[in-house]
């Protein structure tokens, strides 16, 4: 096992598998509050700049006149460090460690989802099982899909440019370089110094629950990056760390699973707010009136949201009994644009006005009340349509679908449930 090979200090961790989330650390004694579980010795820890020094020297041992150039971020630089120890296979000296690393990513949606050949998009059609599992997530999701497949190809083209790469070892695999990203994303420790990344073996095998509390810290004395934990664990105990306070959305994109019960869960309105904009604009370009806001209109009052860093985020929980802030803000100004007046409505008579609602200024009894009910209304309609999808998505979630990683679908099988419960809480 790595941990002996490469002289770890003593812990009481054992390597174990539970029923619930598989691979992680077991206690093998008690293991008391404020007790440090794991230490990580300075020379196990691979920083982004070892990862640089390796490739660097690699690149100088093939072409000694070779600079110091590089130009590759932390995690680019990590994630390229694990694809050259694998491909190096016995001949890394990081061999043991490597191999001790997860197969595949089935459970993480961008794995099944990134194609078999470099692109910026999502694959949604290559087979059943990825046209399957493109249908069935969720909006957010899949927005959240997209922008890691488009970051992780940005990595890969810049990567693969780098002449201190292409003198190493050249980026050629982009299945082994999705494995390698990801390998970077899921296994990568935060040092708190100027935000530096590392990966930290030993430290990576320790899994994540939401009632888990620890401090890191770093021993100056010893060269070890320390994880106390704040609370006990009895011998025998799966031993948790936590990886942030995150919804199960961003749970299952980062990290391919999800928490039973996701204290930080809610309903995301985002696209909700995004169709209602485009099916306005719509609307009134068909309208067409002279007494009627123009789609240009609509545009400028969505700048003006932006401006204020009023746009996106429209989060609604399962306890809010008002819709949130932020929802509030964008429905005040937006929904008024549309609705039928006599005259043309005024823009800038509509900002000032809502302007005051933000300061909390008394408005006219009855405008109040008649935007109050259109933003009520605005939010039950959205949840009656969110509901009426999860309904169909829980269902088809519900089985388990041939040639699929059975864990992605009861992943999203729990995150369906999840939005349905909060819309339904919002649909009365
Ligand atoms: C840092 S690694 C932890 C060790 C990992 N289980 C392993 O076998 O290598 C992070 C990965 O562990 C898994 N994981 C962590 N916490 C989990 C949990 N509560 N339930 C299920 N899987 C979890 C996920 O696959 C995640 O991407």
């Amino acid at each position: 096992m790595v941990a002996k090979e490469r002289g770890f200090p003593k812990t009481k961790l054992t390597l174990a598998y539970f029923p619930d989330t598989f691979r992680g650390m077991m206690a093998t004694r008690d293991i008391e509050q404020g007790e440090a579980i794991v230490r990580v010795p300075d020379r196990l820890l691979v920083t982004a700049s070892k990862a640089k020094a390796a490739v660097l020297s690699r690149a100088k041992a093939r072409s000694p006149s070779f600079g110091s150039d590089w130009g590759l971020s932390e995690h680019q630089s990590l994630a390229y460090w694990v694809y050259a120890e694998t491909e190096l296979q016995e001949k890394s000296e990081w061999a043991s460690y490597i191999c001790s690393l997860p197969r595949d990513f089935a459970s993480v949606p961008l794995f099944v989802l990134s194609g078999e050949a470099p692109s910026s998009t999502i694959d949604t059609t290559s087979s059943d099982g990825v046209r399957w599992v493109a249908a069935h997530l969720p909006q957010p999701l899949r927005q959240k899909v997209s922008e890691q497949q488009s970051r992780l190809f940005g990595d890969w083209s810049l990567t693969r440019a780098s002449p201190a790469v292409a003198q190493s070892l050249p980026l050629t695999n982009w299945r082994l370089y999705v494995w390698s990203w990801l390998v970077a994303s899921t296994r990568c420790i935060h040092l708190g110094r100027q935000g530096s990344i590392a990966l930290a073996p030993l430290l990576d095998l320790l899994n994540h629950s939401e009632t888990a509390s620890i401090s890191a810290l770093y021993d100056t004395e010893r060269g070890h990056f320390v994880i106390k934990t704040n609370r006990p664990f009895k011998r025998g105990q799966e031993v948790f760390i936590s990886y942030g306070p995150h919804d199960n959305i961003f749970m299952l994109a980062e990290y391919g699973f999800v928490l039973a019960c996701n204290p930080y869960q809610h309903l995301n309105l985002d696209h909700a707010v995004e169709l209602w904009v485009a099916a306005a604009k719509a609307r009134l370009l068909e309208r067409r009136r002279a007494a009627s806001a123009s789609p240009a209109d609509i545009d400028a009052l969505v700048d003006v949201l932006r401006q204020r860093g009023l746009w996106g985020d429209f989060a609604l929980s399962a306890d809010d009994v008002e819709p949130p802030y932020r929802l509030q803000a964008a429905l005040r100004l937006l929904l008024p644009a549309e609705s039928r007046q006599e005259q043309r409505p005024n823009p800038k008579r509509a900002i000032a006005q809502w302007e005051r609602w933000r300061r909390g200024e008394p408005e006219a009894a009855a405008s109040s009340s008649a935007l109050h009910s259109a933003v009520a209304s605005w939010t039950r309609a959205a949840c009656q349509g969110i509901l009426s999808v999860s309904d169909r998505m829980i269902r088809d979630t519900s089985q388990h679908s041939a040639g699929l990683d059975a864990f992605l679908v009861h992943c999203l099988h729990t995150v369906w449930r999840e939005i349905s419960a909060i819309a339904a809480c919002h649909c009365a």
